[in-house]
């Protein structure tokens, strides 16, 4: 049997640090289901303190989750940990993951505190958590530019204080590899009450070597709770991306000799649920959950691949989500192969009548593409695609024309409420025009902070993913749509953030509530 490795997962949190990756509270916690499904150890859903959107939504995540431990951040400050405490007091399993910095830097020019107060304020902070749970961890904020015997110092305190994780991140990305594996275990090794705590690592990838660091935190350093994200969002360059480190540990399980309870099927369904919440595409070499990362394209490797698969691949596409068998779907296929190719992409589906629902959109979609690949599926069920936060707009039609030396001109006919409306404008663009003729009607002020298309197969008849985000009044939102018109999808995409903009979900109604 080999040893367990805990996943905890920090997209919600470290990811939603990432900029222009906020999610609503709905999106949170539609995520957080998913997180479970894939069956992570821990989903750390926020941070209490940050905001009531935040509170309330890990409060809901920690009520509806409950087969993974729900976590909330908070500094070493008693309001902090009061807000994390009651934000995780329904989940089945809560934690209370508290943090203070220990570099000389961040103690001297941040918190002007000294190591002593530092030290003093850990203790406290780890004591009060564990009046709410007995779950609590603790980190050292940039403890890979710490001084190893203040840091061994504080673990043994924080350890003593109740922690039962502590987790040693390199904050700043700055570690390397082995260096760093040699960190973690010289920590422990100075920590007199070490086997008391499991020890953990968070590592951030300024570098791009944040699993590389991760993993041997992990295999050097006897780390056994692994931090990371969903496609490595994360403040600045992100974190350790959770496929891969999952994907390392068990395809080298003859190296690492461990073990993580992840549904690793729900690696991709995971990924394009993230990607389409956040309008962060993947990018198709990314590995694990790229479009490109089992495709083969030269010659040698496709005649390798057909002789014996092993030649060129050390994973299996369907173990990971994507599809195993090559049946092309199109406009001649029913809905058996169509349930059956929804059962190998892990998408997770409540209902026959949602498969119905989202079968009558495959037909549509066949009827104008000869043949749906995968990502077009999984494009079906998107969230904000197929079911929108708020209808108050809707996308009825287009008439967008452009020709060579005239001004693109746009008429589009949307609905507004219940009615219908019929609004048109130039602009400098086929884009710009569509979305100057959305605005001629609307009058939202909102600020265009970021159009992205992104064709979501490889050829010229592929579906457009297009991403348009929004900025009003220092909210953000995304806007995400598919079409094989990438015209009709971008002006899809801008109704669709605007009618972001004008949400009140049950959660953001409350929030609205409980603000002064
Ligand atoms: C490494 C990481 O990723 S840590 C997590 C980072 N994530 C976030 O910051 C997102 C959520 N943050 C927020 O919403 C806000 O920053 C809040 C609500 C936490 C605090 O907001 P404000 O009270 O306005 O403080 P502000 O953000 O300007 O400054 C942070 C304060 O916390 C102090 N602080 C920072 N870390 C800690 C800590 N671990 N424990 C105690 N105090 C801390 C800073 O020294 C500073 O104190 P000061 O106001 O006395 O100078
Ligand atoms: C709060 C800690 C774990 C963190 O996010 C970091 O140090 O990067």
């Amino acid at each position: 049997m080999m040893e367990k490795l805990i996943i905890f997962d920090t997209t919600l949190r470290d990811g939603e640090q990432s900029p222009g990756a906020t999610m609503t509270g709905d999106e949170k916690v539609r995520i957080a289901q998913q997180l479970e499904r894939l069956g992570v150890d821990v989903i750390e859903a926020g941070f209490a303190a940050a905001s009531v959107g935040d509170f309330l939504a890990i409060q809901k995540i920690s009520s509806i989750v409950k087969n993974s431990t729900v976590c909330s951040l908070s500094r070493a400050l008693e309001r902090d940990i009061e807000k994390a405490g009651t934000a995780i007091s329904a989940a089945a399993r809560g934690r209370i993951h508290t943090f203070i910095a220990t570099s000389p830097i961040h103690m001297q020019m941040k918190l002007h505190m000294t190591p002593e107060q530092v030290i003093e304020n850990a203790v406290k902070a780890v004591r009060l958590a564990r009046e709410y749970t007995d779950d609590v961890e603790f980190s050292a904020e940039d403890a890979s530019r710490s001084e190893p015997d203040f840091l061994a110092r504080i673990c043994e305190a924080a350890i003593e204080a109740g922690a039962t994780t502590v987790n040693l991140p390199d904050t700043v990305g700055y570690a390397i590899p082995e260096q760093f594996g040699s960190f973690v275990r010289d920590i422990r090794t100075r920590v007199p009450n070490s086997d008391k705590a499991v020890w953990s690592v968070h590592c951030h990838d300024d570098l791009g070597m944040a699993t590389a660091n991760s993993l041997a935190g992990v295999h050097i350093g006897g780390a056994r709770q692994l931090e990371c994200t969903i496609n490595g969002l994360g403040e600045r360059a992100g974190n350790c991306p959770l496929e891969e480190a999952v994907m390392a540990i068990s395809t080298r399980s003859d190296y690492f000799q461990l073990q993580c309870g992840i549904n690793t099927k729900e690696l991709v369904p995971t990924s394009k649920l993230v990607s389409t919440v956040t309008g962060f595409p993947v990018q198709p070499n990314k590995a694990i959950v790229g479009a490109n990362a089992f495709a083969h394209a030269s010659g040698i490797h496709q005649d390798g691949v057909i002789k014996a698969r092993q030649t060129y691949e050390i994973m299996r596409a369907e173990d990971v989500g994507w599809a195993k068998d090559r049946m092309v779907l199109g406009k001649l296929s029913g809905r058996n192969a169509f349930k059956q190719r929804i059962r190998e992409l892990g998408i997770p589906v409540t209902s026959e009548n949602e498969i119905n629902e989202a079968f009558l959109r495959f037909k549509d979609l066949a009827d104008r593409k000869s043949e749906i690949y995968d990502e077009d599926i999984q494009a079906l069920f998107a969230p904000s695609g197929s079911q929108p936060l708020s209808n108050y707009y809707g996308f009825v039609s287009l008439d967008q024309r452009s020709e060579t030396g005239e001004r693109p001109y746009a008429k589009v006919v949307m609905t507004e409420g219940g009615g219908e409306v019929t609004t048109e404008a130039f602009g400098n663009g086929p884009v710009d025009s569509v979305f100057k003729a959305i605005e001629a009607h609307v009058k939202s002020g909102a600020t265009l902070d970021l159009y992205a298309v992104n064709a979501i197969t490889g050829t010229s008849e592929a579906l457009g993913d297009v991403v348009v985000r929004l900025s009003l009044g220092g909210r953000i939102v995304n806007g995400v749509a598919t079409d094989a018109d990438i015209i009709a999808a971008s002006a899809k995409a801008y109704i669709a953030a605007l009618n972001k903009l004008k949400t009140v979900s049950p959660m953001n109604a409350q929030l609205a509530e409980q603000t002064p």
